[in-house]
């Protein structure tokens, strides 16, 4: 057995199915988990010395590459003054000031401690400011593990074929509306059916838990006019989209203001860090300045805040990594669509910047039912063709995958490499 193997046995004696995240389990493709030892760069090490290039950068986060050396060298200077306060730091002010200073929309903010806390708190921030019950999400959308976000959820939910998830209660499902990605239309509709009882419509601008899926020209701009003319209030989870499409993420990408911004990933450089926030009207109602309460032990944390500061004032102040994600990007989804021209293939792949999917359909994927045409065992056996290969994907079907400026055009070159020998295989 390899060391991974043997770790994963005795894991899975101890954590459920073996891991902390289920998508990591590998149980939509086959196979045993690799565990990983380090990653340095573009590249990941497993227990058993293999090296990989690294497609998913921790699901977004490592968007610099790994063990990027200012960040690393700000948390070895941070960790001399020990690791948790509880008290506010000067460290907490500075990140805030530069995520107002960069999401312009962000008028205030409150660091949290994960994507998951920062969605539960803006929703609930949003119905203690509209007074309103009820959610519009999109089928497919992923916004973390909150009861009222598991309601034809992406990612690891539909991935494990548990998008209504057991466990949470009929009540709150009722206050959570469903429309499909991509339609105004069905969103009208709730809106009708629900008049006055909707307090916010929360969507990933650019999706990418369904697999990367692109809001459709006008789509934005539709649901922002929606919500201004239903006083609704509109809710961009840019956990995978902040500071990844854009230095102000997708919003700023697609010139659209929503009224609260949920972060994560990027923001903490690889640290456990979310983030919410938007008009200054909205966030004044949360504790202790107002009356919603949202509280956390470690948020904030000094250590977190060193290292997200690290980041983001890289990516604030060097605008051509942004430059560097597009060219990654087009260059990678060119060479994959060009050998798929050479193979008499034609799936489909969605690309923006430094998220793509190949997704196992020839169908166009502009929402979950289009994504779920795909052919999964196909995916799973294309999957374990590239790590055969030495590239790691995203081990499911319904993820973005995410590029960092430390893949080199060589290194893209062998991805694509890789991928065409991987689709002649399966
Ligand atoms: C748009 C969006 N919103 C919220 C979340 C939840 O963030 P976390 O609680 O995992 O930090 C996520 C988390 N993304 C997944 C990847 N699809 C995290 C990976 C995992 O679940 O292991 C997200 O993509």
């Amino acid at each position: 057995m390899t060391k991974s193997e043997q770790l994963f046995e005795k894991a899975k004696t101890l954590i459920p199915g073996g891991v902390n995240s289920p998508v990591r389990a590998f149980r939509a493709v086959g196979g045993n988990p690799v565990f990983i030892k380090s990653a340095k760069g573009p590249y990941l090490f497993d227990e058993d010395g293999n090296r990989y290039i690294e497609l998913i950068n921790s699901w977004g986060p490592m968007v610099l590459g790994h063990a990027f050396e200012p960040v690393e060298e700000a948390v070895r200077e941070a960790i001399q003054h020990s690791f948790s306060f509880g008290a506010p730091t000067r460290k907490e002010v500075e990140m805030a000031e530069l995520i107002t200073e960069m999401v312009p929309s962000v008028e205030m903010v409150r660091m949290v401690n994960s994507g998951t806390e920062a969605t539960m708190a803006a929703i609930r921030v949003a119905r203690g400011f509209t007074g309103r019950d009820k959610l519009i999400k999109f089928e497919g959308c992923y916004h973390g593990h909150a009861d009222s976000f598991l309601i034809a959820a992406g990612s690891g939910a539909i991935t494990m074929g548990t998008p209504d998830s057991p466990g949470v209660t009929k009540a709150t499902a009722l206050d959570t509306l469903t429309a499909p990605f991509n339609d105004l239309y069905a969103v009208e509709r709730l809106i009708d059916a629900n008049a006055n009882q909707i307090a916010a419509i929360i969507l990933e601008p650019v999706v990418g838990n369904m697999g990367c899926v692109l809001p459709e020209p006008g789509f934005l701009q539709g649901l922002r006019d929606l919500c201004d003319k239903n006083d609704i209030l509109l809710i961009f989870d840019e956990v995978m989209t902040g500071f990844r499409l854009a230095k102000g993420g997708a919003q700023e990408r697609f010139g659209i203001r929503p009224d609260l911004t949920t972060m994560g990933k990027i923001i903490g450089g690889g640290m456990p860090v979310g983030a919410y926030g938007g008009r200054r009207d909205i966030m004044s109602i949360v504790s202790p300045a107002g009356p919603v309460y949202q509280a956390g032990t470690l948020s904030g944390n000094p250590i977190a805040m060193s290292a997200g500061l690290a980041m983001l004032r890289h990516l604030n102040g060097h605008p051509e990594v942004y430059t560097r994600l597009e060219e990654l990007g087009t260059r990678l989804t060119d060479g994959i669509r060009a050998s798929m021209v050479k193979l008499g293939l034609d799936f489909t792949i969605n690309h923006l910047s430094s998220m793509y999917t190949l997704f196992m359909t020839e169908r166009p994927v502009s929402n979950f039912v289009d994504a779920k045409t795909s052919d999964l065992p196909l995916f799973g056996r294309y999957f374990q063709a590239m790590l055969k290969r030495g590239v790691y994907l995203a081990p499911s079907q319904f993820e973005s995958l995410f590029l960092s400026v430390a893949l080199t055009d060589e290194l893209i070159d062998q991805v694509i490499w890789a991928n065409e020998e991987a689709l002649k295989e399966v």
